[in-house]
């Protein structure tokens, strides 16, 4: 009993921020522009970067792959990389300069003027992804996070946030990557209109 009241407090807790996440009008309107923004970057010849911490490195992984290999509509790649993946690097990194720096220094060897770069973080207070977003804004990307409700305090360094309504890192996890498969749907629709 005790583990079905779990299960089923979690799977009322999601539903519950779902349905916080349809009524939330700055949150449908966040998903779009960020939707336009890597649309207008990526058909000007930059890219979208992404970085994230534990379950919010595989959805920037996830979210990578969706434009790299192909969401909904069979097309061109787009390209996206997720800077969570070469060992030797955030090794190297991480080793010789810190944790902190395992993103940044990536975005500032990577990283190019109207590039993207979303920075993923439920609590919006790891140390590796708010640098990151200082390093794209110093480098001239258009800076992107995606937080939760603790995380408002990113707003300065990000010239779009999206903030999950919800304080819960898993929930937060679960509102991300719908808004992220919004996100690659609406791209791919102003990038590939003919296949629609
Ligand atoms: O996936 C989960 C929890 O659902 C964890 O791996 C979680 O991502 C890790 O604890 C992260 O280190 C949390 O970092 P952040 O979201 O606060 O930046
Ligand atoms: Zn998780």
């Amino acid at each position: 009993m005790i583990v079905e009241d779990e299960i089923l407090g979690y799977f009322r807790r999601s539903r519950e921020a779902v349905q916080r996440a349809e009524d939330d009008t700055a949150l449908v309107h966040a998903i779009a522009s960020i939707a336009q923004r890597i649309a207008a970057s990526l058909q000007g010849g930059g890219k979208l970067m992404l970085a994230g911490n534990g379950g919010s490195a595989a959805d920037a992984q996830h979210i990578a792959a969706e434009l790299l290999s192909r969401f909904k509509l069979d097309r061109n790649p787009l390209p996206a990389i997720a800077l969570t993946t070469d060992t030797s690097v955030l090794t190297a990194i991480g080793n010789d300069y810190g944790y902190e720096h395992v993103f940044e220094r990536q975005v500032r060897g990577l990283g190019r003027p109207g590039d993207v770069f979303i920075g993923i973080t439920t609590s919006g207070s790891s140390p590796n992804v708010v640098m990151a977003l200082e390093a794209a804004r110093e480098s001239g990307l258009v800076t992107v996070g995606f937080t939760g409700t603790r995380g408002r305090a990113m707003q300065p360094l990000c010239d779009l946030l999206l903030v999950a309504p919800s304080d819960e890192t898993a929930i937060i996890q679960q509102i991300h990557i719908t808004a992220a498969h919004a996100i690659c749907g609406l791209v791919e629709h102003e990038l590939f209109p003919k296949k629609l």
